[in-house]
């Protein structure tokens, strides 16, 4: 059997990975069909072993789990930039949405899932419209995905209850997929796109399906028009609406105080830091990384939308993460490399109950291989280079869920997504501009 053998992509199958390195050290991986990793050793004797992918020295890691994501905006990478973001929502982005159709939402998706792919991340947690249309991308891609309708009803009753059986039905159309990589969510935007009532019902609605609940919190600083509405800062609102809990997975949470954090660190709230677009909107502060991690909060990783960043690569984001939070608080020894890794991959996979972000065995095989290329050369320390050297483009394997998606750099259908999304993205922008 040789790697290249095309029967190697898609399918859970019995795989041996050879050849490779992990935290430092020459070892093997076996995959038993089931989907998770059977063993991980120096050498692995014992197996039966269908497809053999030999790395070439490749590092082994866990694929990264990018927490905070519009993947259909991949359509509008590099349409409209350089703006604040109120502006930049307002004047760009919402008019263009409002043209999206169901295809275009699908093609998005394609074009985001490919890129994820392409550069190492099996998981991420999106937030948009139309997302059974999302579902079917992540169902062929075969990646994972947590997917949540996102609700903004702009204080109108009337939108509310649009909104909520909108809700409804797509948390019970993702169900009925019966796909264990697609995990249902809800979405309530932000605190100033949606209503006391949003808020509550989301929170509640959240609770009794158990299931993640996922918003951008504190991206720039909302206390002040917080304050000025309803005499709390963002953090005791969501908290007043019954929003914070061990299921909320909060995005940006730049402006965060003291005090946010320990209600944060109370109810067990997740984090996720989005670097490179709150650099490029220029969001005023970074992320309060160093208290988050005294008071004990699960902070994770996110790209946002390739319309705010503009890629999904998380190595890129990885890095960006570190050499900003160094930066920002003066003090390089903050988030180091090892670190920024398990912010990337096993802090997102805990916040949405997956039993990822380690290779070892029992875990779900979700893993990638960082090929031994310029960037990894010399190879002294394996994170490192991960983290500080190289982008996600040298990812030369992605595995997930037990099945190959990508080998060698190459991921069957790329061609096809890629002239596709074009042509609809452009389309989309003609009739959103005429
Ligand atoms: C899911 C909704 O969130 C919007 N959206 C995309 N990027 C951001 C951001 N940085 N901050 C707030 N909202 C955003 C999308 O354009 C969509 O309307
Ligand atoms: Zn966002």
């Amino acid at each position: 059997m040789t790697q290249t053998d095309p029967d190697i992509f898609g399918t859970k199958t019995q795989t041996l990975i050879r050849n490779i390195r992990l935290d430092g050290k020459p070892a093997e991986i076996y995959l038993d069909g089931t989907g998770n990793i059977a063993s991980v050793g120096e050498k692995i004797k014992d197996h039966d072993a269908e497809f053999i992918i030999d790395g070439n020295g490749a590092t082994a890691l866990p694929g990264m789990v990018n927490m905070h994501a519009h993947s259909p905006m991949s359509l509008l990478r590099g349409y409209s930039d350089d703006m604040p973001l109120f502006e930049w929502l307002s004047t760009k982005i919402w008019p263009t949405e409002a043209h999206l159709t169901e295809s275009d939402i699908y093609w998005g998706a394609k074009l985001a899932c490919l890129e994820m792919i392409r550069t190492g991340t099996t998981t991420f947690n999106d937030m948009y419209f139309m997302m059974n249309n999302v579902a079917e991308a992540v169902d062929e891609a075969g990646i994972r995905a947590c997917l949540s309708y996102c609700m903004i009803d702009g204080g109108d009753h009337e939108k509310f209850e649009k909104e909520c059986s909108v809700m409804e039905k797509t948390v019970a159309t993702l169900k009925a997929r019966a796909n264990p990589r697609i995990i249902p969510g809800v979405s309530p935007h932000a605190v100033y796109t949606v209503s006391e009532e949003g808020l509550r019902w989301c929170a509640e609605f959240s609770e009794r399906e158990n299931i993640p609940l996922h918003i951008h919190v504190d991206e720039t600083d909302e206390n002040p028009d917080c304050i000025k509405a309803h005499g709390m800062r963002v953090a005791q609102w969501l908290d007043h609406c019954g929003v914070l809990s061990n299921r909320c997975i909060a995005a940006h949470c730049c402006w965060l105080d003291a005090d946010d954090i320990r209600l944060f660190a109370d109810r067990g709230v997740t984090v996720v830091h989005n670097p490179v677009s709150n650099m490029k909107l220029s969001v005023g502060r970074a992320l309060p990384y160093p208290e988050l991690k005294a008071a004990g909060v699960n902070v994770t990783l996110g790209t946002d939308g390739a319309s705010s960043n503009n890629d999904l690569d998380m190595f890129g984001e990885m890095k960006t993460a570190a050499i900003l939070q160094k930066f920002f608080w003066n003090d390089p020894t903050i988030m180091p490399a090892s670190e920024a890794l398990t912010i990337a991959s096993r802090n997102g996979a805990k916040a949405l109950g997956i039993n990822a972000g380690v290779i070892a065995p029992g875990f779900l095989a979700d893993i990638i291989l960082v090929g031994k290329t310029v960037t990894t050369t010399p190879a002294f320390n394996t994170t490192s280079n991960a983290v500080y050297a190289t982008s996600g483009l040298a990812v030369d394997t992605t595995i997930c869920d037990g099945a190959v998606l990508m080998h060698e750099g190459f991921i069957p259908g790329a061609e096809e997504i890629l002239a596709k999304s074009e042509r609809v993205a452009f389309d989309l922008v003609r009739r959103a501009t005429a």
